[in-house]
Order: structure tokens, then sequence, then C-alpha cells
């Protein structure tokens, strides 16, 4: 099955590749090349239905037809921090932020508060578009965050995550560890059993 992954990021769309082994995923811009997705809503459900319906509609000017587009919105929360990065993850050290510039931006803003170590999670939202119906499905992953990164492996804040269970981060144990796990294999299963019914 061919499916559009309307991502920029290349963190998420390796991801999405090893999860779905026996789909053609491809990214957005190796068909539309690049376009800017202003994420202006104010919950991950909103921003990933925006991208997968700017994305789909791109497609169908283009004249594509029954194509199955699938966009992930995704952050990590920390209460103690009044919730933050959430919806802003992406850009929590400002618009153009690398994920290092983000990693310091929490460290940071842990260290203000004296925390070595505190709950936190990541919310993944999928959203999928096909024949202009929208579906959405959410996953979690619990855990904390500790000031400081550990490990090379994933993306974003994952050296700085331990996931519930686990004494080492996510940039420590690897993406085999946290493809069994994380919020995105999560919501991405739930995504699965919808295509399995409408398609
Ligand atoms: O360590 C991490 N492991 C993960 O598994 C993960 N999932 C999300 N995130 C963070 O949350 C932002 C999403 O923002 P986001 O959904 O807007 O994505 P993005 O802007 O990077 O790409 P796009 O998909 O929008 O094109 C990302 O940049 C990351 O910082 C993660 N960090
Ligand atoms: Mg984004």
């Amino acid at each position: 099955m061919k499916i559009v992954l309307a991502s920029g990021n290349k963190g998420k769309i390796k991801e999405f590749e090893k999860l779905m082994p026996n789909d053609e995923v491809v990214a957005f811009k190796e068909i539309l090349g690049d376009i800017e997705i202003i994420e202006d809503k104010d919950s991950f459900k909103g921003n990933a239905i925006k991208k997968a319906q700017t994305i789909y509609d791109e497609l169908e000017k283009k004249g594509y037809k029954d194509i199955i587009v699938i966009s992930d919105d995704s952050g990590i929360t920390v209460p103690a921090l009044n919730n933050e990065p959430g919806i802003y993850s992406a850009r929590y050290a400002g618009v153009n932020a690398s994920d290092k510039d983000n990693n310091s931006k929490l460290i940071e803003n842990l260290n203000k508060k004296n925390i070595e170590k505190t709950s936190a999670f990541y919310t993944a939202c999928i959203a999928i578009i096909y024949q202009n119906e929208v579906y959405t499905v959410h996953g979690w992953m619990h855990g904390n965050v500790i000031n400081k990164e550990l490990g090379q492996d994933g993306f974003g804040y994952d050296p700085m995550f331990i996931a519930n269970g686990f004494e080492k981060t996510l940039g420590e144990l690897g993406y085999e560890a946290k493809k069994d796990f994380s919020h995105r294999t999560k919501a991405l299963n739930l995504a699965k059993k919808v295509l399995d019914v409408i398609l």
C-alpha cells in the first residue's frame, strides 16, 4: 500500500518506514518538494489534521487519486514545567531550533527549578486522510526526563527520556527497544486498525 507521509522530520520518517515494512511509505517532499505548513492549532490533533489535509489537498491538485496521507504531530509534556513544551516541542528554543537547542532549553528550565528527574510523557496524534475523510488516533509513552543527555540514538528529546520500566534513556537503548512501546508505535497500531476497516 502506498502511503504519503505528511512529515519533514527525518527521525519520524525513519520510524514510520520501520513500523510499516510492508507498505510503501513516501515522504511528501519526494513528490511535492518543500511545503511549509504553519502549525498554529492548539492541540496535537489540530496540527496533525492540518498537516495531513494540506498535503492531501496538494496531491489532489496534482491529480493524485485514492491516496492515503498520514501525518504525525507529537511532543513531550513535562507537568513540573507547566506542561511545557507540549505542542511546541519542535520549536521550544525558537522557530528554527535544532533538537540540540531544544534539549538545551529543556535542561536549562529543569535546572532553574533544581529538577534532576521528573515525570514526563510523549504524545503522538496520527491523522489519516483517505477519500477526503479524516481519522485521528493517539498514543502515549510515560516516563521521566532527566537534566542531561545520555546516548546518541533516537531523535529529539530521546537522550533525556527514560521510559517507565527502564533504567536507561531512549538515546542509550536505541530504536529496537523504543519501537515496542513508543507513543508513535501505539498510535500507529491504532492507525493500522483504521486502515484495515476503511481500505
Ligand atoms: O525524542 C523524541 N522522540 C520522539 O519519538 C518524539 N516525537 C516527537 N518528538 C518531539 O516533538 C517534536 C514534534 O514536533 P512536530 O510533530 O511538529 O514534528 P516536526 O515539526 O519535527 O516534523 P513534522 O512532522 O511536523 O514535519 C519533535 O521535533 C521532537 O522534538 C520527539 N522527540
Ligand atoms: Mg512540525
